[in-house]
């Protein structure tokens, strides 16, 4: 094959430029998806075990290159055990960047339909922020998980289900303090409010600001291994915050939370 150029002696050509972009994007998507969690330091513990491999195999120290190799034979299953729900993710997030998801160039040219719907979703996204504004005013503490492309798990006996279409002013019925509804969060899946009263697993990053209570620690929690958006409004505070990818944004304006919820339910990320 043709050489592109040659760098200290190695020669590149156009498959070695595709291979280091490709290898690039995925460690770009992993560290995405690591980032802030528990994961990312085992991530970083292995991989410092498989440079430490490299080392003494260049350095052929025989005794500690079989004991690493060893490790790392059985690590390799190890990883996917350990990494079992973030491997899950990273498929989701590689699949909802594949040429035939909603958000990509092919989509939007030859499926013109799932283009158009995206007006619905602004209008789910007008509803949503209309409904997060009168709360926040009003200190009305509330909890909605966008449910993007995959099902939220939750705990059926305590929840209740709704399956209706997305209104602020239903939203706002539902976190009144005197509903019965109230407590717990919201889930919205696709155009339609699934379910209310919803008892989320509560997160345990140890990173996480002290002072927080459970309602912003389960929201972090249904969106570390999934590509949830959960939005808080705080009763306490009447302050904005949203959860993504196990991270919590604190104090976010009405703008910003709208811009997101933009990137999640018309852009796919
Ligand atoms: N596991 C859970 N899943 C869903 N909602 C929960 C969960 N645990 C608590 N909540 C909700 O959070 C409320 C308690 O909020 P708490 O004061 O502990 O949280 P907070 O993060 O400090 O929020 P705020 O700022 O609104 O007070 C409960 O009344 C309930 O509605």
């Amino acid at each position: 094959m043709e050489n592109l150029f040659s760098f200290y002696g190695y020669r590149f050509h156009w498959l070695n430029i595709l291979d280091l972009a490709i290898v690039i994007f995925l460690v770009v998507q992993l560290y995405r998806l690591l980032k802030g969690s528990l994961a990312f330091n085992i991530f970083v513990g292995l991989l410092i075990i498989y440079l430490a491999y490299f080392v003494v195999q260049h350095l052929q120290m025989p005794i500690l290159s079989t004991l690493l190799q060893s490790f790392i034979n059985v690590g390799l299953i190890a990883i996917i055990i350990i990494f079992q729900p973030e491997i899950r993710k990273f498929l989701l997030v590689l699949g909802k960047k594949a040429p035939l998801s909603k958000d990509s160039f092919f989509t939007k040219l030859f499926l013109p339909d799932k283009f158009k719907s995206y007006k619905e979703e602004e209008n789910i996204i007008n509803e949503v922020i209309t409904a997060i504004a009168r709360m926040a005013g009003s200190r009305t503490g509330a909890l909605i998980v966008i449910a993007n492309t995959y099902r939220v798990k939750f705990d059926t006996a305590s929840s209740i289900a709704i399956d209706s279409n997305i209104n602020a002013k239903l939203l706002e019925s539902i976190f009144c303090k005197g509903s019965p509804l109230h407590d717990g969060a919201l889930i919205i899946v696709g155009n339609k409010i699934l379910a209310a009263k919803v008892i989320l697993p509560v997160s345990e990053n140890p990173n996480l600001p002290t002072r927080i209570g459970l309602r912003h620690r389960s929201a972090v929690g249904i969106t570390e291994h999934s590509d949830n958006l959960a939005l808080i409004v705080s009763e306490e505070t009447g302050a904005i915050s949203y959860a993504q990818d196990g991270n919590l944004v604190q104090d976010v304006s009405l703008e910003e939370l709208k811009v997101k919820m933009y990137e999640v339910m018309v852009d796919g990320y």
